[in-house]
């Protein structure tokens, strides 16, 4: 693609402003995302007042012109209206230098940049629900399961896969609204899943069974595959397939979902990459079994969406109308929703440095002083715990007590996954097996010590295999025995030992976030 100036591409037909307009019409407030493409931006419209998200495209490796996947967004978000999707307002475009939040120019390096508009969400769903003491209703979830089906339903209608369906691209805002974000990896798909697709989509922890058995001919069962990870880790607590890399990702799947063959998944063997990655021993479905503390609806549900064979999942349309959603408790209306605090970065930055610094004085301390700090714990004396913090996973908090603010629910910063640092999410970048076409790709984690081959090639999940030992220290994985799921790890909730279902007869009962 020829460069083109910014914003020249994109004054498509509908909208003869778009891209007219400078960047300079808005006020930049804070930082509130870092994603792949570039920051997003919190901002105020000068003329309006209106709050707004701006994302900036990133066009710094962009030797070729404008980022591809930065079309495909605006293209497919341009068609999509929907309460349940993001809109996109305009492009904006900065001729000049640009200024920072503070106003001050910011750097030399860049000399223009293109900016997509959009309206803002106050929270994603993956930093609301990592939240201290944040809890989630059985109510609440349905709601946001609702409406997450609701809009993915619309797009699948609109024959446009998401393909990067994961809790920090769900944005909610404070009426309770969820919207599906970030189209960079979305495409229009045709009914016939005759076309091939690449293979290399969806962040790895949602990714489903036959994109990482290598196949390019798919369809809206990718996504539903990941709504059923969302959903069953807003009822467990934490994320259900945290591999490390695709071997390991394949095994968490399958020992929870049994392994695969012609008999639950009728034409697996030919799926380019079954032969190295099919168990060596059966593997049985354990599903129903890890998962027994679930309320049945929400079990029947959550199997129909972890189904192994993509033609035989659930989809977004049948999923509005299982039981589930049909029966009490019934989903809340997303305005009875409590409002939680809204987002500041520097706030946020500041609290977090906060938070590590006076961790690492305690630790210090502690080794400095070690039986003073037995008697009294450092958090303690800075007051700066909140009980609700260490409450497990499963204590039910009172409806009507809010939620502890303490910075923004935007799952804003470096990757905080297995590779990322101190946190329970995949980086959506490059690392952790993350694999982003047109958007870096380069280094960390992923597929072991190589880069993804090309297709068509023999599976690039390193020397490890399926058939061989597993990684990843405890995880059992192929031929080296059943796998083990006692009450604890890795599935075994906390509350297993305070009643066989967590969910049964309690309209409000209430789950949280595991830390
Ligand atoms: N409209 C919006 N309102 C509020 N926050 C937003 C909005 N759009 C994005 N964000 C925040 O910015 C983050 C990154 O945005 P987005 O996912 O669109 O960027 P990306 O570069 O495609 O990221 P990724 O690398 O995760 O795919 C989101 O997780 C969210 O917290």
């Amino acid at each position: 693609m020829a460069l083109t100036a910014p914003g020249q591409q994109l004054n498509l037909n509908e909208s003869p402003s778009w891209g007219s307009r400078s960047v300079d019409c808005f006020e930049k407030l804070e930082q509130i995302g870092e994603g792949t493409y570039g920051q997003v931006y919190m901002a105020r419209e000068i003329r309006t007042g209106e709050i707004v998200a701006l994302k900036k495209i990133r066009m710094d490796n962009e030797r070729e012109g404008f980022p591809i996947t930065a079309i495909r967004e605006i293209k497919i978000l341009k068609k999509l209206h929907h309460e349940n999707v993001i809109k996109l307002k305009e492009i904006v475009t900065s001729p000049g230098p640009e200024k920072d939040e503070q106003g001050r120019p910011d750097g030399n390096k860049y000399k223009g940049g293109i900016y997509m508009v959009f309206e803002y969400m106050d929270h994603d769903l993956t930093g609301l629900a990592d939240r201290p003491g944040m809890r989630f209703s059985v109510p609440q979830i349905k709601c946001y399961m609702r409406q997450l089906l609701t809009g993915l339903h619309y797009c699948h209608v609109n024959q446009v896969l998401h393909r990067d369906i994961k809790g920090s691209n769900l944005l909610i805002d404070n009426e309770g609204n969820l919207k599906l974000a970030d189209f960079g990896l979305a495409r229009s798909f045709s009914n016939d899943h005759n076309a091939n697709l690449t293979n290399r989509v969806i962040t790895l922890w949602y990714r489903p069974p036959e994109l990482l058995l290598g196949t390019t001919k798919y369809g809206p069962a990718v996504d539903m595959w990941s709504v059923g990870c969302i959903f069953a880790e807003l009822l467990h607590g934490k994320p259900i397939f945290p591999g490390k890399d695709e071997p390991e990702q394949l095994n968490k799947i399958f020992e929870l979902c049994g392994a695969p063959d012609e008999v639950n998944w009728p034409g697996v063997s030919k799926i380019p990459w079954y032969n190295n990655f099919k168990p060596t021993r059966p593997m049985k479905r354990r599903l129903r079994e890890v998962f027994r503390h679930f309320d049945r609806h929400a079990l029947e549900l959550l199997e129909r969406m972890l189904t192994l064979d993509p033609s035989q999942r659930i989809s977004a349309k049948d999923a509005l109308d299982a039981e589930y959603f049909w029966t009490d408790p019934l989903p809340c209306d997303p305005k009875s929703l409590p409002k939680y605090e809204s987002s500041h970065e520097f706030q946020t930055k500041k609290k977090r440095q906060q938070q590590r610094q006076h961790d690492e004085n305690a630790k210090r301390q502690k080794l400095q002083h070690p039986q003073q700090h037995g008697r009294i714990p450092p958090i303690q004396q800075s007051g700066q715990a909140h009980p609700q913090m260490r409450s497990g996973p499963n204590q039910p908090m009172h409806n009507s007590q809010p939620p502890v603010a303490t910075g923004p629910s935007h799952h804003y910063g470096k990757p905080r996954g297995p590779a990322g640092g101190p946190g329970r999410y995949p980086p959506s970048g490059t690392s952790g097996g993350y694999n982003h076409p047109n958007r870096g790709g380069q280094g960390g984690g992923g597929y072991g010590s190589g880069p993804y081959p090309p297709q068509g090639r023999a599976p690039p999940y390193g020397s490890s295999g399926m058939t061989g030992a597993p990684r990843g220290g405890g995880s059992s994985g192929y031929g080296v025995g059943a796998p083990n799921y006692p009450q604890g790890a890795p599935y075994g909730s906390s509350g297993a030992g305070r009643g066989s279902n967590m969910m049964g007869g309690n309209r409000n009962q209430q789950y949280g976030w595991q830390q």
